[in-house]
């Protein structure tokens, strides 16, 4: 088949960037082995995010703890059984040719979908996401471990679970399971959960995790997974169910691109400014490695198409990456942390407000904290941790993004009673 341009996984970035390009009147093959939307709408941020919501209500005491109604929304409303029947439609209609079946790159404007060869005139985009990291210990294969699949799939709660690794999927799990009643560990390699976030996050939720009951266990070695009647013991810790959330992986083999000259055995797709790999190769999302969010897959797909079209396009940008974990309390971070900022040797200033010195988090007796990280003049980083930290962290994002002036930001009127108010109060921090 010869269309103009072929996409390779229809995750959340390849199925807007085919579709867009479907819209523009372009002959798009989009190349789909499992369901169109891919991991997001089926196994990751809407029904995990489903699940999150329900389980803040049952916290707040608005709801009983029945995992019944979560389940079934999950099944009704996020992702209609796991089947994709509305998206897939959503692509046809625009135009756009869904070929399902695993693909693999096999030349420079070819890809091979079983015997089916399809070459594109305009282009390829690699966006075949990314795949649960599996560590290799010992008894772990073999036995009926969960990863983020079988964890959101699941239609009853297991009376005790063990979280092994404890990075935004991890933490947001283990509080939902433990919200509706499991008993749960959170087992994490690294010193503290969400290693890669501001300490103070990590403490935070530490502190709420234990205060909950979820057992928190850091700098844990696993060597041994043990499985016998139906109850997994590692660490010393024995459980109904273990979920591994030991982060994610690129498959560069599985998706072929040996035959255009990349190193399978790298880590991600490694793309320029632009999202290029070679001559007429773009690549987006998980599989660059560049963040593994959603929001980033749907930029980059922004920038590749744009340049498809012949539209004006800018140059893919990181300094300002958003990230929320959907924890209660949510933390927000954006940029550099304080760490990251003092290894690329920037004379950093920082600031911290605890969030329940400010009025609104005194009246919600809220637990959380803005802390910035400014250089020159200007944030570089910065984490927004409370009951909408998620939200607050927008401002923080335009800030860093636009490169705004501390001294300017410091001039701004900040509503009362807000949340968001207790950026004001970390600012004059950064000025003196
Ligand atoms: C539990 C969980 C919660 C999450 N929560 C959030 C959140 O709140 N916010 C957020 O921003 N992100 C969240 N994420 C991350 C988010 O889901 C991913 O970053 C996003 O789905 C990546 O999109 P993508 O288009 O790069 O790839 P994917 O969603 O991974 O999709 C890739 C698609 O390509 C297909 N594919 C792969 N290889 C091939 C091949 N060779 N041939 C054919 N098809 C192929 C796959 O079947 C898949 O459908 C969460 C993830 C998980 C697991
Ligand atoms: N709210 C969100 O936006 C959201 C939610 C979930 C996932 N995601 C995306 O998905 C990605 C993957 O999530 P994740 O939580 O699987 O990965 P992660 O990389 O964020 O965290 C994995 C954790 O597991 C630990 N770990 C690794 N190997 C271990 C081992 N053998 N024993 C114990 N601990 C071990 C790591 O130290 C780390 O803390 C995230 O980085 C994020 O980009 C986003």
């Amino acid at each position: 088949m010869d269309v103009d341009v072929i996409v390779l996984g229809m995750g959340p970035g390849g199925e807007d960037a085919a579709g867009r390009l479907a819209e523009a009147g372009l002959k798009v093959a989009g190349v789909e082995a499992n369901l169109v939307g891919g991991e997001c709408p089926y196994w990751g941020c809407i029904p995990s995010k489903m699940m999150v919501t329900a389980a803040n209500e049952v916290a707040a005491g608005g709801l009983a703890p029945d995992w019944a109604p979560v389940a079934r929304r999950i099944r009704e409303e996020a992702t209609d059984d796991w089947n994709d029947k509305v998206a897939a439609d959503r692509f046809t209609a625009k135009g756009g040719i869904l070929v399902r079946g695993h693909g693999r790159v096999t030349g420079p404007d070819e890809v091979t979908v079983g015997e089916q060869v399809i070459r594109a005139s305009r282009g390829i985009v690699i966006a075949g996401g990314s795949q649960p990291a599996i560590p290799p210990i010992r008894g772990l294969d073999g036995t009926p471990y969960w990863t983020n699949h079988e964890a959101i799939e699941t239609e009853t709660v297991p009376d005790s679970l063990v979280v092994l690794g404890g990075g935004a999927i991890g933490v947001e799990l283990a509080q939902v399971f433990s919200r509706f009643g499991a008993e749960v560990t959170v087992l994490e390699g690294a010193d503290r959960l969400l290693s890669t976030e501001e300490p103070e996050a990590s403490a935070l939720v530490e502190k709420v995790f234990t205060d909950e009951g979820i057992g928190v266990r850091t700098s844990v070695k696993v060597d041994e997974v043990g499985y016998a009647d139906g109850r997994f013991t590692l660490a010393g810790v024995a459980a109904e169910r273990l979920l591994v959330t030991t982060g994610r992986r690129v498959d560069l083999a599985a998706l072929g691109v040996g035959a255009i000259g990349l190193d399978e055995s790298a880590k991600a797709v490694p793309v320029d400014e632009r999202m290029r790999v070679a001559e007429g190769v773009w690549a987006l999302g998980d599989a660059v490695g560049k963040g593994a969010f959603t929001h980033m897959s749907v930029y980059h797909a922004d920038i590749i198409v744009r340049q498809i079209l012949g539209e004006p396009v800018h140059e893919a940008e990181y300094h300002a990456v958003p990230r929320v974990t959907f924890t209660d309390p949510e933390v927000g971070a954006v940029g550099l942390t304080e760490a990251q900022a003092r290894e690329r040797g920037l004379d950093v200033r920082v600031s911290f407000t605890d969030l329940a010195a400010s009025t609104r988090g005194w009246i919600a007796r809220a637990e959380g904290f803005v802390k910035l990280v400014a250089a020159d003049g200007v944030l570089v980083g910065a984490t927004s941790a409370g009951p909408c930290g998620g939200e607050v962290l927008a401002m923080l994002t335009l800030a860093v993004h636009a490169r705004i002036p501390v001294e300017r930001l410091s001039q701004m009127i900040y509503a009362y009673p807000t949340f968001h108010r207790a950026v004001s109060s970390a600012l004059p921090g950064l000025l003196r």
